[in-house]
Order: C-alpha cells, then sequence, then structure tokens
C-alpha cells in the first residue's frame, strides 16, 4: 500500500457537509467532539480556519527537518489524524515511533480506521483514547499541539507544556497551532470580523456563524501569542515563534 501525498486525500470521501449550525435553536449547546461532528469535520475544519491546508502541509516539512531516528511524534488532539499522517509523511527513511491521542472515542475510532486504510504494516503508527493531561510521555523528537490546547482549561496548560518539555529531546520541537486573541480590543474585533468573512466566503450562513460561536463560547478559551510565549518559557522551552498566522489562527514552533 502506498501512502497518500496529501494528508487531506483520505478525508475527501467523507462525503459529509458541516451543516450543524445551519437551523435555529432554542438552546445552543456546548461545543463537543461527538458523533455529529466526527462526520463533518474534514469539511468543519477546512470551512472554518484559515490556513488550516497550509499548516498540516508545514508539520510534514517541520517533520521531516526536527524528527529524530528512535524517538516518539506525538500528535495531541489528534481528531481524523490529518497531522498525524503528514508527519508520517515528513518522516521519509527515518524510523520514529508515531503516536496520534485524542479523548472523544468517536474520534478516535473513524481515525484508527482512516489511519490503518492508509498506512503499510512496517510503520509504527497509533491512534490511543486518552485524556493527554494523563499522558506519560516517552523521549520525543516532534510534538504537534495543532488546535488543542484552546480546549483544555487554561489552569491544565502550564503542567502539560512542561511535561512535553521534559519528554522533548535536544533539538525537538513543538508545534503548537492555536485560534488567538488580541489585547488591543480593536485588533481582536477586526480579527473576529475577517475571520467571519473567510467563514462566510466559505458559504457559512450568518446564523451558522452566530450559532458556532455562541456553542465555543467557555469551551474553546483562546489566548494572545505573548501569553502564549510566556508560558511555553516558563515550560521550559528556550525559543518560541510564530511560523504562520492568518487572522486569529496561528501556529508557533517552540523550540526545547
Ligand atoms: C480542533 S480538534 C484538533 C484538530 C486536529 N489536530 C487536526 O489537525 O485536524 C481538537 C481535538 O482535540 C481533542 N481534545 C480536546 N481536549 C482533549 C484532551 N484533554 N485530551 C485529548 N484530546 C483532546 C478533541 O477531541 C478534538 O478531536
Ligand atoms: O469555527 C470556529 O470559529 C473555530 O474556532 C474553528 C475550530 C477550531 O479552531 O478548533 C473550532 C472547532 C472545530 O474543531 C473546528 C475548528
Amino acid at each position: 500500500m502506498t501512502p497518500s501525498n496529501n494528508t487531506q486525500d483520505k478525508h475527501a470521501d467523507t462525503p459529509t457537509t458541516d451543516t450543524l449550525y445551519a437551523s435555529p435553536s432554542d438552546i445552543v449547546e456546548g461545543f463537543r467532539f461527538d458523533d455529529k461532528v466526527v462526520s463533518v469535520f474534514p469539511d468543519m475544519i477546512q470551512r472554518s480556519v484559515p490556513g488550516y491546508s497550509t499548516i498540516i502541509h508545514m508539520i510534514s516539512q517541520l517533520t521531516a527537518r526536527y524528527a529524530q531516528h528512535d524517538t516518539h511524534c506525538y500528535d495531541l488532539g489528534c481528531s481524523l489524524g490529518a497531522a498525524t499522517l503528514a508527519m508520517r509523511n515528513g518522516l521519509g527513511a527515518k524510523k520514529c515511533h508515531i503516536v496520534g491521542i485524542d479523548n472523544s472515542p468517536q474520534m478516535v475510532a473513524r481515525c484508527q480506521s482512516l489511519v490503518k486504510e492508509d498506512t503499510p504494516e512496517h510503520i509504527d503508527i497509533r491512534i490511543i483514547e486518552a485524556d493527554i493531561d494523563g499522558v506519560d510521555f516517552k523521549p520525543a523528537s516532534v510534538v504537534v499541539l495543532n488546535f488543542t490546547l484552546q480546549f483544555l482549561p487554561i489552569e491544565k496548560r502550564t503542567a502539560l507544556l512542561q511535561r512535553i518539555a521534559q519528554a522533548l529531546v535536544p533539538g525537538g520541537v513543538l508545534i503548537l497551532s492555536e485560534k488567538l486573541a488580541f489585547d488591543d480590543p480593536r485588533h481582536h474585533e477586526l480579527m473576529i470580523e475577517l475571520h467571519h468573512n473567510f467563514k462566510r466566503s466559505q458559504g457559512y450562513s450568518d446564523l451558522e456563524i452566530a450559532q458556532k460561536r455562541q456553542s465555543l463560547e467557555n469551551v474553546l478559551i483562546p489566548e494572545s501569542f505573548p501569553s502564549h510565549q510566556a508560558r511555553l518559557k516558563e515550560a521550559g522551552f528556550s525559543g518560541v515563534e510564530l511560523w504562520f498566522q492568518c487572522f486569529n489562527f496561528a501556529s508557533m514552533i517552540a523550540f526545547k
């Protein structure tokens, strides 16, 4: 079996368009990664996160540059495995242990079958159902948190990043993608407006945008780049840089 080059190819056969917030609802429930979200997730994330494909593509390249032989490569909050497969593609001939972790049983079940059908047996790749808060990390060279930390309660974020920093071998990196907040309220509002315009351009209605925003309230908690930078340094990283940003969506690289 030949692994696909485009990590989203496998998701292309998922037919479902995201219409989860298209009908008016009296009570908008808090966002959860349940069956309904799993069935539309590739479409939802592609049409909601500007630059998502670019980030996934670059995770391959960053893995090619930073992965070290016989270490672990972790994808934390792997959802359907887009970043996991991007890491796998970036490894080339390097022998690493790839581990994708998610605490949504529905995501994990679908991810396991997608990864299995696309990966030759000699590649060491595992998708595990677990809370990333309690995982005992093995020595790692590349760790990915692609739009996952934002769902962890703020008070748990430092401890997780400390455990990641401790697990990274010298020369290892953390790739951290997040929805950002901004300290200047004028800029914060502008970024939200431009993001909503992006969603409109992707076919979402004003109602869908408003209801999704409500469902993410107090579930996805964004922080500013300076806050992330300060916390990552406190957690043990020696350098933290932004390598991608489009509006309020960004990806950082943190060096051990
Ligand atoms: C926005 S999605 C991540 C997208 C994915 N990384 C990608 O690149 O396609 C966030 C994921 O994090 C998972 N998640 C949230 N909190 C978690 C936790 N404490 N432990 C493990 N997974 C978690 C969710 O179930 C969800 O699948
Ligand atoms: O739709 C939004 O406004 C988002 O914030 C996008 C976002 C994310 O950043 O994780 C939110 C939930 C889904 O998991 C997919 C994407």
